[in-house]
């Protein structure tokens, strides 16, 4: 970690900083920011065991249960209980944006930027043995990563992953039946449910499914139609269903009703918060992170998809459900302007408390109710918070 401190950044992302009020110290003054696990519920015995696999001293962080912090340069990776499952890495702020969502048993959660899935993790986690939790991504790749998470930790059996634009998703949680089914289920036999899931599928299945993602990746470019169901877990609703049923969307006042209880939208942004992902631009190359975060075009288009994907996630919730809306970027333009924005175009949102929140290490952002972690006050990555309640009007 000492080469972090030393880390020279590029004038253009000095400019970027300075246009939008940040401090350039966070950059180097964070090499004592913890790296952070969460232990699968269950898995408290074998703390001892991580110790002393890791050499280290693994604290408790009493903000934020099932939450251990460790050394920095501590890497978990290769340790026996990462490798089996028995702890995954997610930073103290993701996980505090998952709790201010306020999962109950039963809760039916949408994660709308889900990939590469350490807060769907942690939903599923938080679920137990009930309700259901729907991800999606736009970035295959990214997804197909989560779905391999979830599978090693064991974690997917109420969970459905689809690639999809998550400003344009529409699909209701499981177990949602419309009454003005359509035509085409009520004629559809059984014979085409989905069956249980498996990476092993027949060649004719996966021959099908090829065709299948070539038309969504074009459908997709187009901007309509059907997000691809990438896994679905034995105990996620999906059995049984037929395409129809699963492809259901229903109409605004069914929504209202049938919608999600909580929904997730932890939106693509320009990821400046995230120190160590900054870092890793010192490998990758500075002009990768000018092309990649900095282009002017990308960061104004950015809000506006941050402003589409809250728009959206919003709009699939159930009334009295709640939304949260996150990102790793600490500029104003990507968190309070897309707040503001939205609350003026949606009157039946409401910015809301959050609970518990009086005793984490984070600061209050511009607007009252949202929140800010950065790296120097909060010993966290950097992240944005705002939780919205759903109204009745
Ligand atoms: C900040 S990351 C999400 C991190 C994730 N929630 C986690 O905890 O691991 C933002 C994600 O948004 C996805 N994304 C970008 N545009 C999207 C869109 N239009 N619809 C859905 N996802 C999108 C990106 O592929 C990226 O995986």
């Amino acid at each position: 970690m000492e080469e972090s401190s030393k880390l020279a950044l590029p004038d253009a992302f000095l400019d970027f900083l300075q246009v939008n009020g940040l401090d350039p110290s966070i950059y180097t003054a964070s090499d004592s920011t913890p790296r952070y696990i969460r232990l699968k519920p269950g898995c408290e015995a074998y703390l001892e065991e991580v110790e002393a696999e890791m050499k280290c001293k693994i604290e408790k962080v009493d903000w934020l249960p099932g939450f251990y912090s460790l050394p920095p340069d501590i890497q978990i990776a290769s340790s026996k209980a990462y490798q089996e499952g028995k702890i995954y890495g997610i930073d103290a702020a993701s996980g505090a944006a998952v709790l201010a969502l306020d999962i109950s048993a039963g809760d039916h959660v949408l994660d709308l930027c889900a990939a590469p899935g350490a807060k769907l993790c942690m939903i599923s986690d938080l679920l137990g043995g009930s309700g259901s939790v729907t991800g999606v991504d736009v970035a295959s790749h990214r997804l197909a990563a989560c779905r391999t998470m979830l599978q090693k930790y064991a974690l997917g059996d109420r969970c459905r992953l689809f690639v999809g634009d998550g400003t344009t998703f529409s699909l209701l949680p499981v177990g949602f039946h419309s009454e003005s089914k359509s035509c085409e289920s009520a004629l559809e036999g059984k014979g085409d449910a989905f069956r249980e899931w498996t990476s092993r599928r027949p060649y004719k299945e996966r021959k099908k499914a090829t065709k299948a993602r070539k038309t969504v990746a074009s459908q997709l470019v187009l901007g309509s139609q059907h997000p691809e169901l990438i896994f679905y877990g034995r105990h996620s609703g999906v059995v049984g269903l037929t395409r129809s049923e699963l492809y259901q969307s229903g109409c605004d006042s069914e929504v209202s009703s049938q919608g999600y209880d909580k929904v997730l939208v932890d939106a693509e942004c320009t990821h400046d918060g995230s120190i160590k992902h900054i870092q890793k631009f010192e490998h990758w190359g500075w002009t990768t992170l000018q092309h990649r975060v900095l282009d002017a075009e990308r960061t104004d288009s950015l809000t506006t998809l941050q402003l589409k994907l809250l728009s959206n996630g919003f709009r699939l919730l159930k009334v009295g459900g709640s939304l949260v809306y996150s990102t790793c970027s600490l500029t104003v333009a990507q968190n309070e302007d897309v707040v503001q924005k939205f609350l003026k175009e949606n009157a039946s949102a409401e910015l809301q408390e959050i609970n518990g929140a009086k005793n984490w290490p984070c600061k209050s952002g511009q607007i009252p109710n949202t929140l800010r972690f950065d790296p120097l006050t909060s010993q966290t990555s950097g992240l944005f918070v705002a939780k919205f309640l759903k109204l009745a009007i």
